[in-house]
């Protein structure tokens, strides 16, 4: 039996992109710091969402486009772990390949960066982001601006925007901070501007069920595990989360979690915010009732609500 034997490699799967390898280290330094005996490695692969980068992800299918080949790795015993962003992951998880772990969250603010030397927003080009999410909040804060959208991973996106191809580029803080790249901040977001995607700054650790993870154990961060799962349970009541352009985000405060959601209508396109508080215990359950009571009273309201 696997379960039984000792464990001490430990192999962690990661996609290939700069940031990837980079939370996969951290990952990594964390076991190998507290475990010395193991001897811990990084498996790098391209996944068939680095590869598609012509269309936008929401038109070939969303998120599991990143998580597939990591999850057959996996699966055939060749990777113990999987480190990904949480806010990539489907809010659907294989039973066999469990979340075992979120990190400590950074950032989940997102950010406006614009062209190196650069210190103002040039009117005539447009903003540059990737999620519908983010262009329908922006519309609110720069309603003269044109929203374009922008793909490829983190270095491409700055290398498109000092070209001059766009006027500033919103980004996740998390992503710029772990790179390094925090002096090419411009403005932050605060969350009811912007409300950030589930996940957003949580790193996950990602396993099989039939392996055991005691390594892991001072790894797991509290208040992250009970605001990603508040948000992602909102997420998925909604809608699956696999294109979807709906936000969350909670806040463990003591006892209780403080949860705001955005509720997106697909039929016009108006949005609505709403924010609901519990026991933090009932993380899921929170992210469920307030899931239920945003499509209660907005799905059919035609009058309220914020369009783009
Ligand atoms: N979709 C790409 C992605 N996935 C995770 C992050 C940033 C790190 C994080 O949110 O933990 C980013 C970059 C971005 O949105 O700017």
């Amino acid at each position: 039996m696997v379960k039984t034997e000792v464990q001490n490699k430990v192999i962690i799967g990661s996609r290939e992109s700069r940031l990837a390898v980079l939370q996969s280290e951290m990952v990594r330094d964390y076991i190998k710091t507290q475990h010395p005996e193991l001897d811990v490695e990084i498996l790098t692969m391209k996944t068939t969402g680095d590869k598609i980068l012509d269309r936008t992800l929401d038109k070939v299918g969303g998120k599991g486009l990143f998580v597939k080949e990591l999850d057959k790795a996996l699966l055939e015993g060749r990777t113990m772990l999987s480190v990904h962003s949480l806010k990539d992951m489907p809010m659907e998880v294989p039973g066999e390949l469990p979340l075992l772990a979120f990190s400590k969250r950074e950032d989940p603010r997102d950010v406006l960066v614009l062209p190196e030397g650069v210190s103002e927003l040039d009117l005539t080009k447009p903003l540059g982001c990737s999620s519908l999410r983010r262009t329908l909040q922006l519309k609110e804060l720069y309603p003269e601006m044109e929203v374009k959208s922008i793909r490829g991973n983190l270095q491409t996106r700055l290398r498109k925007l000092d070209n001059g191809e766009y006027s500033g580029l919103i980004l996740a803080a998390a992503g710029l901070k772990r790179l390094g790249l925090e002096n090419r901040i411009c403005r932050y977001f605060s969350e009811d501007e912007i409300l950030p995607a589930a996940g957003q700054g949580i790193l996950a650790v990602q396993g099989r069920q039939d392996l055991t993870y005691d390594y892991l154990e001072g790894y797991r961060d509290e208040k992250a595990w009970f605001a990603g799962s508040a948000e992602r349970a909102f997420v998925k009541y909604l809608n699956g989360g696999c294109s979807s352009p709906v936000a969350a985000y909670g806040v463990v405060e003591g006892d209780e979690l403080f949860l705001r959601g955005l509720y997106y209508r697909e039929c016009d396109g108006r949005y609505f915010k709403d924010s609901i508080r519990g026991p933090k215990s009932e993380a899921e359950k929170l992210g469920r009732d307030l899931a239920k009571r945003m499509q209660d009273m907005y799905e059919n309201d035609k009058t309220g609500g914020t369009s783009l």
